[in-house]
């Protein structure tokens, strides 16, 4: 369905759950947030009727985030379900990858396409402090089970920090000359985590890029996605780099979707605060018709970008990025 701005919205980004397994720093608070009552949260049937009905006005593309998405049971049963509507045609999923290993292979069978694991440095000191509670080796055997499960093209997911060294960005040249993976480098939005700042710029970061590969990285256009990710490779590497700039050069004019987060809010703009409540109709008996309408009211309140490109500054957010879903 095309919004006011001409954009066709074609992509849903669920949240399926606000808890997490890990506190990263810039994601939020350190004691975390209060988790969600279960009844306040939409239950796979809910989700099933909504992504039909969103389906029919135009949505094909769904991912499935959190929180942490594989914390929530049956998962797997939900993605399966999801694949046997027959009508979405990319299902996939952003998680931190610790909880992976002994579901990878399910999640491939249930019609899981692919995965995005976050992964901002391969120090295990670092990468215990800047996610509180992670272990690397966790995350690292969860993106080894995503490879062999075939879930391809696995992606990973790099906040810019000060945590990132030249020893994480050879560690990735070397990965991406070996492996058919997409590192992908996010600029850090400032959106309820703990405050945050340092680490190197994009531009900072291709240059290191770039000595460390001894090779020039050009732009490419070979890795799937549906994403504000640009991507580059370097000559003869199997994988690729991408640069994910909502601050520094925005994507808004692309913006392809919509978000639901999991206590059923449907929001048309992640750096915004309005949100179209869905919930509160679907269990008071809306028909699918009305359903359509919530849909249709969220991508009319699109806005053409966020709040930076009206140079009015972001506003203070309501909710953490786990709260969300990125
Ligand atoms: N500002 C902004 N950031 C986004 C948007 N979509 C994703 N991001 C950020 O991009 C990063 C990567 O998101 P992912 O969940 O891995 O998904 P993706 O890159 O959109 O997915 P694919 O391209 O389909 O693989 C996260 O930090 C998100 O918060 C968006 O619409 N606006
Ligand atoms: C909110 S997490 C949810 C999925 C999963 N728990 C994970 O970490 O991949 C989705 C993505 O948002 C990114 N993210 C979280 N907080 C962010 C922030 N303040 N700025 C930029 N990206 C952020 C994470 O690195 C992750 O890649
Ligand atoms: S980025 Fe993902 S893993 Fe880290 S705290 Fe947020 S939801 Fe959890
Ligand atoms: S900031 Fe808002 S309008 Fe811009 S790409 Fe993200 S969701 Fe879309």
């Amino acid at each position: 369905m095309l919004d006011t701005y001409e954009r066709n919205i074609n992509y849903l980004r669920i949240s399926v759950t606000d808890r997490c397994n890990f506190r990263c720093v810039y994601c939020m608070p350190p004691q975390g947030k209060r988790w969600l009552d279960h009844d306040d949260i939409l239950t796979y049937e809910e989700l099933l009727r909504l992504i039909e009905v969103f389906n029919r006005e135009g949505v094909t593309k769904i991912r499935l985030t959190g929180g942490e998405p594989l914390v929530r049971k049956g998962i797997v049963e939900f993605i399966a379900a999801v694949t046997a509507l027959g009508r979405i045609k990319d299902i996939s999923l952003t998680t931190n990858g610790s909880l992976l290993p002994p579901l990878a292979k399910d999640l491939k069978a249930a019609g899981l396409s692919r995965v995005n694991i976050s992964l901002d440095t391969v120090n295990p000191a670092s990468f215990a402090r800047l996610t509180t509670c992670g272990r690397l080796e966790d995350t690292m055997k969860g993106i080894e089970s995503a490879m062999e499960a075939g879930l391809a093209p696995v992606k990973l997911n790099v906040v810019l920090t000060e945590a990132l060294t030249e020893k994480d960005l050879a560690y990735f040249v070397e990965l991406v000359y070996r492996h058919p993976i997409a590192v992908r480098f996010i600029e850090y939005m400032p959106i309820g985590g703990r405050g945050f700042g340092g680490g190197p710029d994009i531009a900072t970061v291709k240059k290191m890029l770039n000595e460390a590969g001894r090779a020039l990285l050009k732009p490419t256009g070979t890795v799937r996605g549906n994403g504000p990710a640009k991507y580059y490779q370097f000559p003869r590497a199997q994988g690729a780099f991408g640069f994910i700039t909502p601050i520094s050069e925005h994507f808004c004019s692309a913006c392809n979707r919509l978000r639901l987060t999991a206590d059923g809010k449907l929001r048309p703009c992640l750096l915004s605060n309005d949100e179209i409540d869905v919930k509160t109709p679907l269990r008071n008996g809306a028909s699918d018709r009305e359903l359509a309408e919530l849909f249709h009211a969220a991508v009319a309140a699109k806005p053409q970008g966020h709040s930076l490109c009206r140079s009015s500054g972001f506003p203070d957010f309501e909710r953490t990025m786990s709260q969300i879903g990125g």
